[in-house]
């Protein structure tokens, strides 16, 4: 008798695949490797930033004192003593009347409470003329100036630790390490950081009519397109792939290589021969190998079918052979699952809502994943959606979520919308 399977909600789904997920071992990855990688450890400031008092703006730093007072008709006059930009320390320490000339990123000079902006101020008469020349190479810079106002101690200063202070936690170990986490651990002088070790994932496609992509059409056959869109979705998340070379539908030859695969990787994604069909072998394949099967059937379109079982601490994840249901089955399964090895704090697609732009009819009791192009406020499906669409998950750079339920949904009702492509995700999945 054929097989029943008895659908799980998809939230039970991700839970099971998730609690499964183990985190691998750390490793040092040196800085110029690190983006895509998880923070494995907390990042810590190892110092003040800035780590000295500094000018935000090209100008002149003073003693707010010495221009208490100071009006249209009562100019205050400051004597320039020296020249710096950033990088460069001045020797000086501020007496009465005195001034730095100062560029942005530069320390403030000893006895410097305050930064004029250059606009703020007006050439003046030479104080003491001859005193102080411009030096070779460097354009006139005023020896006086007057400025119309008076500043408060403070005033325009970037202050030591405003950004950062010493020992506080900037970031919590699962952060994923973006650009922004790039420029923090050069900033703190870290040229490795510890990160957990990436998973090694391989990718079988299966099934006896597919063609590699560089092949010419045959009759009944089809050109592989999961394969290279499952090792793009992992490119995504900065995991590495080992494509296997697509298997036919013979179940001894495909435990070899699913044996193999296993043995070389961390985890292995199959595409295909989930279902209950006379070639559908994977089935057989993890009861040959004894593997644990989390579940077989979600209560989902498309991707109903998606299988995930765990044999030895190693997930294989067996992704419908459809492309839409593919492409769902990893963004909601084995991408978590892969994070979570990876030591990941969000796990899940980031989620929003938006206005549905065209009524959706079609009724289903399961939850609908509707590949949709998604621009920031409404949402539509990206045409042709069924769970054997290409065109709609090449258009689309979302997917609306329908919950199951018998009503159809209207043009104009907002609805829930995934964003796959995002960076970083989210820490809840709340569907
Ligand atoms: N009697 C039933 N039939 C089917 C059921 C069911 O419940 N009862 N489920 C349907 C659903 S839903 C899906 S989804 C598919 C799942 O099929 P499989 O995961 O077993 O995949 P295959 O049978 O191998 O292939 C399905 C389809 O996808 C094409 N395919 C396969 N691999 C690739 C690839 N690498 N690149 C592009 N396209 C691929 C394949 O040629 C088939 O057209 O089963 C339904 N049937
Ligand atoms: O698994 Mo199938 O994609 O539900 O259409
Ligand atoms: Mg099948």
């Amino acid at each position: 008798m054929m097989e029943m399977r008895k659908p799980i909600p998809v939230g039970e789904a991700v839970a099971r695949v998730t609690n499964e997920a183990r985190r691998l071992d750390e490793e040092t990855v040196p800085l110029e490797a690190a983006y895509g990688r998880i923070l494995a450890r907390p990042l810590i400031a190892a110092h003040d930033v800035p780590s000295f008092d500094r000018s935000p703006y090209d100008g002149y730093a003073i003693r707010a004192e010495d221009s208490a007072g100071a009006s249209g008709g009562e100019r205050a006059v400051f004597r320039v003593v020296d020249h710096i930009g950033a990088g460069a320390v001045s020797s000086k320490t501020l007496g009465q009347g005195e001034a730095v000339r100062i560029m942005t990123g530069a320390q403030l000079p000893a006895g410097a409470d305050a930064v004029v902006m250059l606009e703020q101020t007006q050439e003046a008469e030479t104080v003491s003329a001859g005193e102080r020349g411009s030096k070779a190479g460097e354009s006139a810079v005023p020896n006086a100036f007057t400025i119309r106002k008076a500043f408060s101690p403070g005033e325009n200063i970037s202050f030591r630790g405003e950004d950062m202070r010493e020992g506080e936690e900037i970031l919590p170990a699962g952060s994923l390490i973006h650009p922004g986490t790039v420029a923090l651990l050069a900033t703190f002088g870290h040229t490795e950081v510890q990160a957990a070790k990436r998973p090694i994932v391989g990718i079988l496609s299966t099934g006896t009519e597919l063609l590699e992509a560089g092949a010419a059409l045959e009759p009944g056959k089809i050109r592989n397109s999961n394969g290279p869109m499952i090792a793009a979705q992992l490119r995504r998340m900065g995991v590495p792939s080992r494509m296997y070379d697509a298997a036919v539908d013979r179940l001894e030859d495909m435990l070899d290589t699913v044996r193999r695969a296993l043995s070389e990787c961390d985890c292995l994604i199959t595409t295909g021969g989930v279902s209950v069909g006379d070639y559908d072998l994977l089935p057989a394949v993890y009861e040959r190998l004894g593997a644990d099967v989390l579940f077989n059937k979600v209560a989902m379109r498309p991707g109903s079918v998606t299988t995930v079982a765990v044999l030895e601490g190693r997930f294989l994840f067996g992704l419908s052979g459809n492309p839409s249901a593919c492409y769902t089955g990893f963004e909601l399964f084995a991408r978590p699952a892969l994070l979570k090895m990876m030591g990941a704090e969000r796990l899940y697609p980031l989620r929003t809502k938006a206005r549905l732009e065209e009524d959706f009819a079609k009724a289903n009791p399961f939850a609908r994943f509707i590949r949709a192009v998604y621009d920031g406020r409404s949402v539509r499906p990206a045409g042709f959606n069924k769970s054997n669409a290409v065109s709609s998950i090449g258009r689309g750079n979302a997917l609306i979520v329908l919950p199951g339920g018998t009503r159809g949904f209207a043009a104009g009702d907002i609805v829930d919308v995934l964003l796959p492509g995002m960076e970083e995700g989210s820490a809840v999945w709340e569907l």
